[in-house]
């Protein structure tokens, strides 16, 4: 059956779809080229999580023949705004009932970016354990992302929209950030040094947070 365009406003539930005692949501938060992507295909390998990237589920959907949120999408990712929450979240857990039912370690990369989307999340679809969060320095992300542009194809690579994605992550993300470290579920990791140094530290506190490796 070919997929259909995710429900505009999920039924208000008093319980979330997925029990937080049989399944692991890490978030994972930086800024636009902090290294999330990189870092998680590590934590795939290594720990058996299943990676979605909310960017990609929307540039799937936003591809997808049919959607009728396809040029709400494409738009809102040029401009480098948040594209309203129903949409996100429904693709996400969508995406996550596609998996084993019930059971499962998901890294949820580049999302929640804003508070609406993280109180819907937590409350319908699953609390998160934590978020990882990588720090980057704006002039470093920028010189990746550039890099990156060059062999991307993505829309949104380019000087012009990187400098309103930064905004955006400055002025609506980093709030969501700062709500979760009131509540002290926030591992920050400078995300300088190179991908594998960074990788090292990332083991060392997830181990504190008490995942091990599901390979060694
Ligand atoms: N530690 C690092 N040092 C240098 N380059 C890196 C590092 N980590 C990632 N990169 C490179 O920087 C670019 C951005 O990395 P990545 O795609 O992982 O970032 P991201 O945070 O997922 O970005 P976005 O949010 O824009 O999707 C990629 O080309 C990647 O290969
Ligand atoms: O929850 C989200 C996540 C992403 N977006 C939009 O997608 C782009 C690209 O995201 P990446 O994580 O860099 O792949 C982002 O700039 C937003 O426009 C979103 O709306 N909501």
């Amino acid at each position: 059956m070919a997929p259909t365009s995710p429900r505009l406003s999920a039924p208000k539930k008093s319980t979330p779809t997925f029990s937080p005692d049989k399944t692991s949501v890490i978030y994972v938060l930086g800024g636009p080229g902090a290294g999330k992507g990189t870092q998680c295909a590590n934590l795939v390998r290594d720990y058996g999580f299943t990676h979605l990237s909310a960017g990609d589920l929307l540039r799937a959907e936003q591809d997808r023949e049919g959607s009728e949120f396809g040029s709400m999408i494409k738009e809102y990712i040029a401009e480098g705004k948040i594209v309203p929450m129903e949409v996100t979240v429904q693709l996400l857990e969508n995406a996550m009932m596609d998996q084993e039912k019930g059971r499962g370690r998901f890294l949820i990369d580049g999302f929640p970016r804003k508070m609406d989307q993280a109180i819907r999340f937590e409350e319908a679809v699953c609390p998160s354990k934590f978020t990882l969060f990588f720090d980057c320095p704006e002039d470093v992300m920028t010189e990746r992302l550039i890099n990156r542009g060059k062999t991307s194809g993505r829309a949104d690579d380019n000087a012009e929209s990187i400098k309103k994605r930064f905004k955006t992550f400055v002025e609506t993300s980093m709030p969501v950030v700062d709500y979760f470290e009131k509540e002290n579920r926030v591992v920050k990791i400078k995300a300088v040094k190179s991908p594998g140094e960074i990788y090292e530290e990332v083991k060392m506190r997830m181990g504190e947070r008490g995942f091990e490796m599901a390979v060694k």
